[in-house]
């Protein structure tokens, strides 16, 4: 969720306190150091935990805006190393030079405290409803059925005739989508709108773009703008609507979940809260022994790790994720203060993604996480998603079910497996086309997604035949969300030439909160004989 001006106040409240939480413990880390120094005889393990907290002060100082302190506490993590490396016979007169610098770092935390100014970087954006979509088009039957369609589907919708009168409301409020032909008819060129295209970039509002004429040029200027959809005229109603509901969709993935690992708590506070102000969910690991049942409670686009931490390190967790094959594909990204590439990539190669450097600026952490989301969704949108419906397709579906079914037995709660199947859809396709036919499954696969909660799942499972995945839904719920949508789609109006029609379909629903299923397959099964009894017993019902 995008902060909203009352969760500004609080956020930045947050930000501060974290802030001061670092501060003052910035002290008693530094004087922890010099105890370690302390004894007669420095020990091996003494070093150790010395190089420990260094390698932690580096990566975190610089986030918290004391990048000298950072710099300095990475050189005293350097010279530490390369004592610890020193036979022991020499290790003596090396020390002196580390106890030294320890102190200076001392005394540069305290001259450091007494300069602070707590001046937080993150810019926190305007609230935007997530369903309103703009529409700045010349074209008026286009804009007409747009509208209405648009509409029907629950979103929001705004009409603007110039770029001038768009620019003006944006001052108050931004769209998720806007909707514009990149040419006016009095000669006005979008891509000469500088502000309007900045505003929209700085509000991530989402561009899609229409155009009477298509050449390279053109197109270069759009992905120069990041659009996300380039429409030529005429364009195919229904395949629009559902590029506008995908790309909704992608904005709320684009803000996604990101799960923390790092055992420096004060840095993964401020970590969590710099994702929040950018509308990203977060959660902290809390218990490092429950990782994977936190994370399948969570259920993250990604994983923030660090690499280095006391009782494991991030590669053999990332490992443990690995060992799940619902967590396989699960993005990790490393987030530490290793600087050398070599390790680096050694850890890469253990199984996760991308490496990120600490300490890193609230912007670029922002900027990075948003751009391997952005990335990672794109890959899954390839691999799982159907061709005509963006639905995911039937293996990926079997496989949501299946990690719904091991998360809800995991936490004990209900879930429940809806299979639907268009009515005579044969006689559609015979009577109106194949071309109609396809309309009518899209529509359904748009109303599916908007009708289904951010945790659901839809997918298409066979030609007219879809299935949902409803975690925390007793079959009872699951029935009534089905006779909802199966009344929404029988109003649904389809024009096929002159003529205009609507169709149905029949559901079954099998659930955990009726029988108990060890295997996902036994509860498809289940909905599926559901779904035939529906047929039977004379189609345009659920069962
Ligand atoms: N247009 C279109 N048709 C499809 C697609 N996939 C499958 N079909 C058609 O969907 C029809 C399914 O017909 P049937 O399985 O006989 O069932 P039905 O006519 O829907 O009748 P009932 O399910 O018994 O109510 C077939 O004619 C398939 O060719 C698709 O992607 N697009």
């Amino acid at each position: 969720m995008i902060p909203t001006d009352n969760n500004k106040t609080d956020l930045r409240a947050a930000f501060s306190l974290v802030r001061q939480r670092f501060e003052q413990s910035l002290p008693a880390r530094a004087s922890a150091m010099q105890a370690l120094l302390q004894a007669d005889e420095t020990t091996a393990p003494a070093l150790n935990q010395l190089i420990s907290e260094a390698h932690k002060l580096a990566g975190a100082c610089g986030t918290f805006g004391f990048g000298l302190l950072g710099s300095q506490a990475k050189m005293l993590e350097q010279l530490a190393r390369t004592i610890q490396e020193k036979p022991a016979s020499e290790q003596r007169y090396a020390l002196l030079s580390l106890q030294s610098a320890v102190q200076d770092f001392l005394q540069s935390v305290q001259e450091a405290l007494r300069n602070s100014s707590d001046a937080s970087t993150v810019a926190l954006l305007q609230p935007r409803p997530e369903n309103s979509i703009w529409l700045l088009l010349e074209t008026p039957a286009l804009i007409a059925e747009l509208d209405t369609q648009l509409r029907a589907f629950g979103h929001q919708v705004l009409i603007f005739n110039s770029y001038d009168s768009c620019l003006e409301a944006l001052s108050q409020q931004a769209p998720a989508v806007l909707f514009t032909t990149i040419a006016l008819q009095n000669g006005q060129s979008l891509f000469k709108q500088k502000l309007l295209l900045d505003r929209l970039n700085q509000q991530q509002s989402r561009l899609m773009l229409y155009s009477d004429q298509d050449n390279f040029d053109l197109r270069v200027k759009a992905a120069q703008h990041s659009a996300d959809a380039f429409f030529v005229s005429p364009v195919d109603v229904p395949n629009m609507i559902a590029t506008i509901s995908e790309l909704l969709e992608q904005t709320f993935g684009q803000h996604g979940r990101v799960f923390i690992v790092d055992d420096d708590k004060l840095l993964a506070e401020h970590y969590a809260l710099v994702l929040k102000a950018a509308g990203i969910e977060t959660r902290i690991l809390q218990q490092v022994t429950q990782l994977v049942h936190e994370i399948l409670s969570f259920q993250p686009d990604l994983v923030l790790m660090d690499i280095y931490m006391p009782d494991y390190s991030g590669t053999e967790l990332a490992g443990v994720l690995r060992q799940y094959q619902s967590l396989k594909r699960l993005p990790i990204v490393y987030l530490s203060s290793e600087a050398n590439k070599l390790l680096q990539m050694k850890a890469m190669a253990q199984g996760a993604d991308d490496f990120l450097t600490k300490p890193i600026s609230d912007n670029e952490l922002v900027q990075a996480v948003k751009a391997r989301l952005r990335r990672s969704q794109q890959i899954r949108l390839l691999i799982e998603k159907d061709g005509l419906t963006s639905l995911i397709k039937h293996s990926a579906i079997k496989e949501a079910a299946a990690l719904e079914l091991e998360r809800a037995t995991r936490f004990d709660k209900p879930l429940s497996i809806v299979m639907l199947d268009i009515d005579y859809f044969k006689s559609v396709n015979d009577q109106y086309g194949h071309a109609t036919g396809d309309i009518v499954i899209t529509a359904l696969a748009t109303l599916l997604r908007k009708r289904i909660r951010k945790t659901d799942k839809a997918g298409r499972y066979g030609g007219e035949e879809f299935m949902l995945v409803l975690p925390d839904c007793n079959s009872l719920q699951a029935r009534q969300l089905t006779e909802n949508i199966l009344q929404s789609f029988r109003q649904l109006q389809f024009s096929a030439g002159n003529s205009a029609f609507s169709c149905s379909f029949s559901a079954g629903v099998a659930s955990t909160s009726d029988s108990s299923y060890a295997h996902a397959d036994e509860l498809i099964a289940a909905a599926d004989t559901a779904l035939y009894q529906a047929k039977q017993a004379g189609r345009n019902r659920v069962y």
